[in-house]
């Protein structure tokens, strides 16, 4: 069953009196538990529909379906709801609270989800079960964004969507981490998206969204993706 319907989805942003299409008429459909890699060039829209689809920004036309409701026509209120219960999100910086250590950094999402998981089986999922009582300066850049990720699932959110999770990385940290959120996805059913500019991912995948220019070029579907270890950087 489908999880995500993005139906002939157009958003054009106001500069000034210009106007700037950052997508037209983008379509796809992610099935619950994909993990899903959008790829393309810099500013060809990758950003810009993530945003769309966590509710951080509305279309200008064009449905889009998440769990077979239609978050385009919801109000501020309502999405903002959503952003609340449903997504979890990893960014390039992470956005921990430098005055909480990792444990309290996760937990206090703990109880937002309906049916939350707690911060200690997160940490141990991530790996970081001993570091738990660290503050984010005794951190690594990768355990940082572990933490990050623990806190994004915790709630237990539909949909995990992640922004660059390892622009800030050195390439064997980003593996590991792209490892954990490919896991995430096959193991616990999550349906993770994954917006980067790294395509030697792309064979990890279930699908692959290739964007270019505010256009779909091409979605590559993995029945059986390389696991993330496999995958030659
Ligand atoms: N708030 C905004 N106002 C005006 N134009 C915007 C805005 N956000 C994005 N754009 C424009 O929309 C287009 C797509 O931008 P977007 O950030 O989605 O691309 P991207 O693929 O994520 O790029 P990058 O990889 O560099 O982050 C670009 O031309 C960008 O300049």
């Amino acid at each position: 069953m489908n999880m995500i319907e993005v139906k002939h989805v157009v958003k054009d942003y106001q500069v000034g009196k210009q106007s700037v299409r950052a997508l037209d008429d983008v379509s796809f459909t992610i099935k619950k538990g994909e993990f899903t890699v959008i790829l393309g060039p810099s500013g060809s829209g990758k950003s810009t529909l993530l945003n769309i689809l966590g509710g951080m920004d509305q279309v200008t036309e064009g449905e889009v379906f998440i769990e077979k409701r239609d978050i385009s026509q919801s109000n501020d209120s309502q999405l903002t709801e959503y952003r609340r219960k449903e997504i979890g999100f990893v960014f390039q910086f992470y956005n921990l609270i430098p005055t909480l250590n990792a444990y309290e950094n996760v937990e206090i999402v703990q109880n937002i989800g309906n049916h939350s998981f707690t911060a200690d089986d997160m940490l141990t999922a991530v790996g970081l079960a001993e570091r738990k009582k660290h503050f984010p300066e005794a951190l690594s850049g990768g355990e940082l964004q572990r933490v990050s990720i623990a806190r994004a699932l915790c709630k237990n959110p539909a949909l995990i969507l992640c922004d660059e999770p390892t622009g800030a990385l050195d390439t064997k940290t980003g593996q590991k981490i792209f490892s954990l959120l490919q896991k995430m996805a096959h193991d616990y059913q999550k349906t993770v998206i994954v917006v980067t500019h790294n395509a030697a991912v792309a064979p990890a995948a279930d699908k692959v969204i290739m964007i270019h220019d505010g256009q779909i070029q091409e979605v590559i579907e993995h029945s059986t993706p390389l696991p993330m270890d496999k995958v030659v950087w």
